[in-house]
């Protein structure tokens, strides 16, 4: 038996019941922290309130070599551990696949998961949300070019054009370290110049770091302003709202500081 558990959003204590009792039941239970990260802990504090060893499996246990531990669930009950929600923006249904064709019986236990943080923290309606887009760190090519993608700002142009907002994960890279949301404004205001385009003109984003901590930060303004907003500590994400209804401006203006200018342009 495989077991799927979202740990949710920020410490060890976030994890539901049901995730606690099939954690305390494993015979060996595994947590993934390159899809997302609980800033408010670590593994030993998950450890001791959960009275259970846990072993980290890096990106490429996962992705490259799973067949090497999920094979211990054909006859035994593993537990696999991620932040948020296990199955939202991750491709973990790949390890689900697998387990299947190996025979193996998955369960999922939901965790509180960013996508729907973002929404509670911003008063942005989740209906209204397109595709959601990742902002990677840029990179030095082997010719000594600086590469930004131009995906994000892409999706993000396309769902502005559908009226719908963009939720923009930031990377989480073990060498470059946590995006955060001014680096991600800086990205995209350097992709926009190189097109000559007006999109981040004016444009309103909200930045959230921290969700599901004590003190989360959620602040809406112009991406020009973001770009030097102090968010404090990861995790950051971005929401690039499209067209606004007026019951989310006004929740972006009272609950968010975003300017009441907004208030003028919406019905
Ligand atoms: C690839 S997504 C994985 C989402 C996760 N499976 C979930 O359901 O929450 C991870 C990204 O979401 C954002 N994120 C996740 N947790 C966050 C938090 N507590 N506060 C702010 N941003 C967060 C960060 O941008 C992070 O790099």
């Amino acid at each position: 038996m495989l077991d799927f558990v979202g740990l949710g959003l920020f410490d060890e204590k976030d994890i539901s019941l049901k995730g606690l009792e099939k954690i305390r039941n494993a015979d060996k239970v595994y947590v993934e922290f390159y899809t997302s990260i609980l800033m408010g802990t670590d593994l030993e504090k998950m450890e001791q309130l959960y009275e259970k060893k846990i072993t980290l499996l890096s990106r490429e246990d996962v992705e490259q070599h799973a067949e090497d531990w999920l094979v211990g669930a054909k006859d035994r009950n593993v537990v696999f551990l991620t932040g948020g929600d296990t199955m939202v923006s991750t491709t973990h249904v790949d390890l689900r696949l697998r387990a299947a064709d190996m025979g193996i019986e998955t369960t999922l236990v939901h965790g509180a998961s960013i996508a729907s943080a973002i929404c509670g923290l911003s008063g942005l309606q989740n209906y209204r949300f397109g595709k959601s887009v990742t902002i990677p760190h840029p990179y030095v090519s082997s010719r000594g070019v600086r590469v930004v993608s131009q995906t994000p700002y892409d999706t993000i142009k396309k769902n502005i054009e559908a009226g719908l907002h963009t939720a923009v994960f930031l990377d989480i890279d073990k060498d470059k370290g946590y995006m955060t949301v001014n680096q991600a404004m800086e990205i995209l205001l350097e992709v926009e110049g190189k097109l000559g385009e007006g999109v981040m003109n004016d444009r309103l984003a909200v930045g959230v770091a921290r969700a599901g901590s004590p003190s989360p930060v959620v602040k809406a303004d112009y991406v020009e302003a973001l770009r030097n907003y102090d968010f404090g500590g990861p995790l950051h994400i971005v929401v690039i709202p499209a067209e606004l209804h007026f019951v989310e401006a006004e929740a972006l203006v009272k609950l968010a500081g975003a300017p009441e200018e907004i208030l003028e342009n919406v019905d």
